[in-house]
């Protein structure tokens, strides 16, 4: 029996995942748009044999804050995903890549042609990260008056999704004949309308573009709620999240992969790729250095607007940063729990306001590993084989430079172990990933096992 193999994808954030990453020599401050610092990322994921890239994306600007700590915002300006993944694809051969696009502010037909696309222009490595999208400040960008609570944003993505993956479907696998001879070029019979009627959509398809190589794109799942694990379960192929202790991630997993069944599903056909931002050094002093230099890089301005939603009616300039905050709020609305979790422990330990928001500005609630490469390693081991993560999103604190580090020095160490591949396995993300090819809605079935 093969060993079973963890999956790993580069969750690339423009500058690096950590808040002051832009000001970190080791980054490119202009990141967001500058193409050729995506290729060379891209390139060094695939040379370390990574499944896939993978950028969040949310349709429009998303901080709140004062013109100062807006002035020292490093993600402001960024690349739509789907076309920088279709540029990229000409660049590699083998990673895949992962968009982001949002089913409460995107339109079903044309985000299934663009998928198709994007599938065909790369032969077979496109994934959609299925979002509702979590700003609540995006919606003036559509018409909306405001942004749709997270029931009604869900429900629409379980039809969105479904309306999609029909849309896929429109043209069979074999439809296209191309026979000069007898000059019939596609067999209409092998073309379907959806006819789709439903709660959130009229579609009457077909689509304009034939079957994409996977059949259908991979599809990934980020939403961690009830209704986004639901989802996933659902319908999901990876999904990715965010937890801090193995035990969280242990329980996360076995629950996801537990809802499955009810929708026909085996718990293998989802994959559960928690985050990990890994801060390397070939010692543990050097990469505890390295972690002490990027929080000294938060601008206080910058670190209180992550603490202003909790203390929203406080003008928090006026702290001293090298004390407790005067005092501790009731849990606001619209705060996630994890970050009411890191209030608790600030209480406990009397941590300064200082402390406070480098804890939580460093990677944003995820996971941070700070150590060698064998001590990351051993993490990634113990949760992989602990059924906690079938992989990881990889997710570097400063770009390029962190992964670098992490594909010289961290993937040798898991491929010794036996953990991670030592060659790309098929052609298509679905292959590597081992994923099964979803058989059109319409195949025959006697075709089919034939
Ligand atoms: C690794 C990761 C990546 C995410 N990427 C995005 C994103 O690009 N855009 C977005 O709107 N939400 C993103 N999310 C957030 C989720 O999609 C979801 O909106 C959020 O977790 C709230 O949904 P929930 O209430 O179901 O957890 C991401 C979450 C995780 C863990």
């Amino acid at each position: 029996m093969t060993q079973r193999k963890l999956r790993l994808g580069a969750f690339i954030m423009a500058t690096g995942h950590h808040i002051a990453a832009w000001r970190h020599p080791g980054s490119q401050a202009d990141a967001g748009i500058n193409i050729d610092h995506y290729v060379q990322l891209a390139q060094t994921a695939e040379r370390g044999l990574f499944d896939q890239v993978f950028v969040a994306d949310s349709p429009g600007q998303r901080h709140r804050g004062d013109e100062d700590s807006l002035s020292r915002q490093g993600r402001v300006s960024y690349f739509e995903p789907v076309t920088l993944w279709a540029a990229l694809s000409q660049v590699t051969r083998h990673i895949g890549f992962v968009a982001t696009a949002s089913t409460t502010y995107e339109d079903p037909y044309l985000l299934a042609r663009k998928f198709a696309s994007l599938d065909h222009i790369s032969k077979g490595r496109a994934a959609w990260n299925v979002v509702t999208t979590s700003a609540d400040n995006v919606h003036g960008n559509f018409g909306l008056a405001a942004h749709p609570d997270p029931a009604a944003r869900y429900a629409r993505a379980h039809e969105f999704v479904e309306v999609v993956k029909g849309l896929w479907d429109s043209f069979e696998d074999d439809a296209f004949v191309r026979d000069a001879s007898t000059g019939v070029y596609f067999d209409p019979r092998k073309l379907h309308a959806l006819n789709h009627v439903g709660k959130h959509f009229k579609v009457e398809g077909p689509l304009n573009i034939e079957r994409p190589p996977q059949g259908h794109p991979v599809i990934v799942q980020a939403g961690s709620s009830e209704d986004g694990k639901e989802l996933a379960a659902a319908t999901a192929e990876a999904i990715f999240t965010a937890w801090t202790s193995r035990e969280e991630a242990q329980a996360f997993y076995t629950d996801v992969k537990g809802r499955m069944a009810k929708y026909g599903r085996r718990p293998e056909q989802l994959l559960v790729l928690p985050g990990i931002s890994p801060v390397i050094g070939r010692t543990e002093e050097e990469a505890r250095a390295k972690w002490a230099e990027l929080q000294a890089l938060i601008h206080p301005s910058v670190g209180l607007n992550v603490l202003q939603p909790f203390w929203p009616h406080d003008d928090l300039s006026r702290w001293d940063l090298d004390a407790p905050p005067p005092y501790y709020p009731e849990p606001p609305q619209g705060v996630n729990s994890r970050a009411h979790v890191v209030i608790q422990l600030a209480r406990r330990e009397r941590f300064t306001v200082r402390q406070l928001y480098e804890y939580l500005a460093g990677a944003r609630g995820h996971w941070v590993v700070v150590g060698t490469p064998a001590q990351i390693a051993d993490q990634m081991q113990d949760w992989f084989e602990h059924g906690a993560a079938d992989g990881f999103n990889v997710m570097p604190p400063v770009l390029p430079q962190s992964l670098d580090e992490f594909v010289d020095l961290v993937v040798p160490e898991l491929q010794r172990r036996g953990l991670f591949r030592t060659a790309y396995e098929g052609r298509t993300l679905r292959e590597n990933l081992g994923l099964a090819r979803p058989a059109s809605r319409y195949a025959n079935p006697a075709a089919q096992a034939a």
